[in-house]
């Protein structure tokens, strides 16, 4: 666990970036700090590994008070990562990502050889090690960034918007990833960003700080969202809580309709039988949904290039806005959910899920019952 107790930052202009801020964030757990700009995160998060020092006030890791301990041994044993990475570019990945075990007093070849293996963790496999940073595109650069940060097997990792400078469709993929390596690793992690979206997604807990480094609220985001303290967290988490806070809504079961479909490779005549809609939901040979395609405008066998992706996919029994979303977004208004292997369930139309959203706040109303016919 790490613990700040009134930690006060004031820098020698006599700007106060940190004022009064106590807080835990729990060990295993990620803990998002989010304000807007300039209200003293990254200080925050800097005296968590001495890159700052503070005025007043003490941080504990588990029970070692950070201030009395050797800074330098202290940052070896924290994974720090930033925005853009941070990388030197004149080493080769491998040798970026070999520098804290190196310095940890590994041999080469051992240091090389733990690099390889965490840039395999975080999706670079094979001969990515052995380019340069700038032969890496950006989103890349911040897995080696992540990867560098977890080499050493640091029990605690920092994070200072690391997925900031990507695009957000890459943004996107690493936020998932890393997500999935957090549930394999179960790293303490402190992650600062000023997007509230991000910091809802990734947080098992979110910290709202305010201008003048006050602590705002710190709750679960499903909490944080049905109960802001104030208008100022309200505002900062958005007009748009509702919608949200369906992300930690999981679906009582929806009403789940079969769907006729094709496999990819079917001819525009087996695509017409299938359906008298307008839209047919194409899949692969293991029943994985691909697209959506119109049977009355295909005119060859039915090929990846030919389908409609808009439409996002749900799992059965996840989330809530995830359903939504895919009823929304698809072509049909039919929303695809599949189980957790990815195999198509069945689809299901925005009202049931509207529905299903209400049905949630009444648990003996099952949606099966009050959903009407299509
Ligand atoms: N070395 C410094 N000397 C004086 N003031 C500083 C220094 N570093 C930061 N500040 C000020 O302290 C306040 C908090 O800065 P900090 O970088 O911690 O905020 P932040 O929330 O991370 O901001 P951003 O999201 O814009 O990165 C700001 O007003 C900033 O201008």
């Amino acid at each position: 666990m790490i613990r700040f107790e009134q930690v006060v930052k004031r820098y020698a202009d006599g700007t106060v970036a940190v004022d009064d801020l106590s807080l835990e964030a729990p060990t295993g757990q990620i803990t998002v700090l989010v304000g807007p700009s300039g209200c003293g995160k990254t200080t925050s998060l800097r005296m968590i590994n001495r890159m700052i020092e503070p005025t007043a006030g003490r941080i504990f890791i588990d029970d070692q008070d950070v201030t009395a301990a050797n800074a330098a041994k202290l940052r070896r044993g924290i994974g720090y990562v930033i925005q853009h990475a941070g990388l030197f570019p004149h080493r080769k990945v491998v040798d970026n990502v070999a520098t804290v075990p190196l310095l940890l007093g590994q041999s080469k070849a051992q240091a090389r050889g733990r690099a390889r293996e965490v840039l395999e963790l975080v999706g670079l496999p094979g001969d990515f090690a052995d380019r340069y940073p700038a032969q890496l595109s950006g989103g890349q650069q911040q897995r080696v960034g992540v990867a560098r940060a977890l080499a050493a097997d640091p029990p605690v990792m920092l994070m200072d918007e690391p997925f900031s400078a990507v695009d957000p469709v890459v943004r996107e993929q690493l936020q998932d990833e890393f997500l999935r390596l957090q549930t394999e690793l179960g790293k303490t992690i402190v992650f600062v960003t000023h997007d509230i979206d991000e910091a809802m997604k990734l947080g098992d807990q979110v910290a709202v700080m305010r201008v003048g480094g006050r602590l705002a609220q710190i709750a679960d985001p499903a909490y944080l969202l049905a109960h802001p303290i104030d208008d100022f967290v309200a505002d900062f988490i958005g007009r748009d809580r509702g919608y949200r806070a369906l992300t930690f809504t999981s679906a009582p079961p929806l009403p789940v309709v079969s769907e006729p479909t094709v496999v990819l490779g079917a001819t525009p005549e087996q695509a017409r039988q299938a359906t008298t809609d307008r839209w047919l939901l194409v899949v692969d040979a293991g029943q994985k949904p691909q697209g959506w395609v119109e049977p009355a405008r295909i005119e060859a066998a039915i090929e990846p290039a030919m389908l409609h992706r808009g439409g996002t996919v749900a799992r059965e029994h996840g989330p809530l806005r995830a359903a939504l979303d895919a009823a929304l977004s698809s072509p049909s208004r039919r929303g695809v959910l599949v189980d957790d292997d990815g195999v198509l369930r069945g689809t299901v139309r925005a009202h049931e899920v509207l529905q299903a959203i209400e049905a949630a706040d009444r648990p003996d109303v099952d949606p099966a019952d009050i959903a009407p016919t299509r």
